[in-house]
């Protein structure tokens, strides 16, 4: 049952697939028992094969949502996701500054996993200059943390040297996810802490190429986890504990037989667990 007066809000781009975006963002929210408001900044035709076509929201309906959702609802935290553009990145910056909507989640993202482009180059010195020092936590995946830490990563101490990079550009927690690390045999993501404590998350590599939402869903888990508890520690022990399950069977099978994405089954996971933390 959702808390109707927890209330959280995605700032992103749809996917008419309904794997990611926005609308992997609602599920996992509504799934967490938060509610779930939405400032579309871009539409997308996309499935679980690829992105087709996308159109960014031109600026007054960016900023019309915006007002919308700020003169009626009391969001508790909030996220950003898929920001397309150097004028999008902006707008969503503005209203961000204008608006107290929370702790902001920042999951930069830039390049979909089928290969699409969901950030423009020009835009990722925009993210890094003007929303980074907004974000109170940061979720790259490894190829979005090598690019605003400029550097490469290769590795567990590259993960911690890039953290440490990007905590120095303003952002107080960073959250490195390791999925794209396909040679391992695990998935470890490393967490930075704004007062300098780090752990690692490691799960066993579930052997799939259907990893679609993955990222959004894990954001928005800890945007709706914000929103509940107003502070990172219970998001994380979530994560954390969420991560150490073993996978369940069912989730096991539905990789070999099933169209279920990785991004879903996680989102059972991190559902699943209840609200036992
Ligand atoms: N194949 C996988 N097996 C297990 N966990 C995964 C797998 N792929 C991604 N993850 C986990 O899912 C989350 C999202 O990671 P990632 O896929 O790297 O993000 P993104 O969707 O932004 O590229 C991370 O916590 C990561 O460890
Ligand atoms: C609208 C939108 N937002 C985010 C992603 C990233 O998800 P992934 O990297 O898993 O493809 C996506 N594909 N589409």
């Amino acid at each position: 049952m959702v808390n109707e007066t927890v209330q959280a809000l995605t700032i992103a781009g749809t996917d008419s697939g309904g794997g990611a975006g926005v609308m992997a963002d609602i599920k996992t929210m509504q799934m967490r028992h938060v509610f779930s408001a939405a400032v579309v900044v871009a539409v997308t035709a996309q499935n679980t094969i690829g992105v087709q076509d996308f159109m960014a929201m031109p600026k007054k309906m960016i900023d019309e949502q915006f007002a919308s959702v700020a003169d009626d609802l009391k969001i508790r935290a909030c996220k950003t996701g898929m920001l397309a553009d150097v004028p999008t990145v902006e707008a969503v910056v503005e209203n961000l500054k204008k608006y107290d909507l929370g702790p902001l989640t920042v999951d930069p993202v830039m390049i979909a996993k089928g290969g699409a482009r969901l950030l423009s180059e020009d835009a990722i010195a925009t993210v890094r200059e003007q929303l980074l020092p907004l974000a109170d936590i940061l979720t790259p995946n490894l190829p979005e943390a090598e690019e605003l830490a400029g550097m490469t990563i290769n590795g567990r101490d590259d993960m911690i040297m890039a953290a440490k990079k990007l905590q120095a550009m303003g952002v107080k927690n960073v959250l490195i996810k390791g999925g794209h690390q396909v040679e391992s045999k695990e998935s470890s993501d490393f967490i930075l802490l704004e007062n300098g404590d780090s752990f690692w998350v490691s799960s066993p590599r579930v052997d799939t190429k259907r990893t679609h939402g993955t990222g959004d869903t894990l954001s928005s888990c800890i945007t709706a986890e914000l929103a509940k508890a107003g502070s990172l520690k219970r998001p994380f022990a979530l994560v954390k504990n969420t991560y150490q399950q073993p996978l369940p069977m069912a989730f096991r099978l539905a990789t070999v037989t099933g169209r279920s994405t990785t991004g879903q089954r996680l989102m059972r996971r991190v559902t699943s667990n209840g609200d036992g933390i």
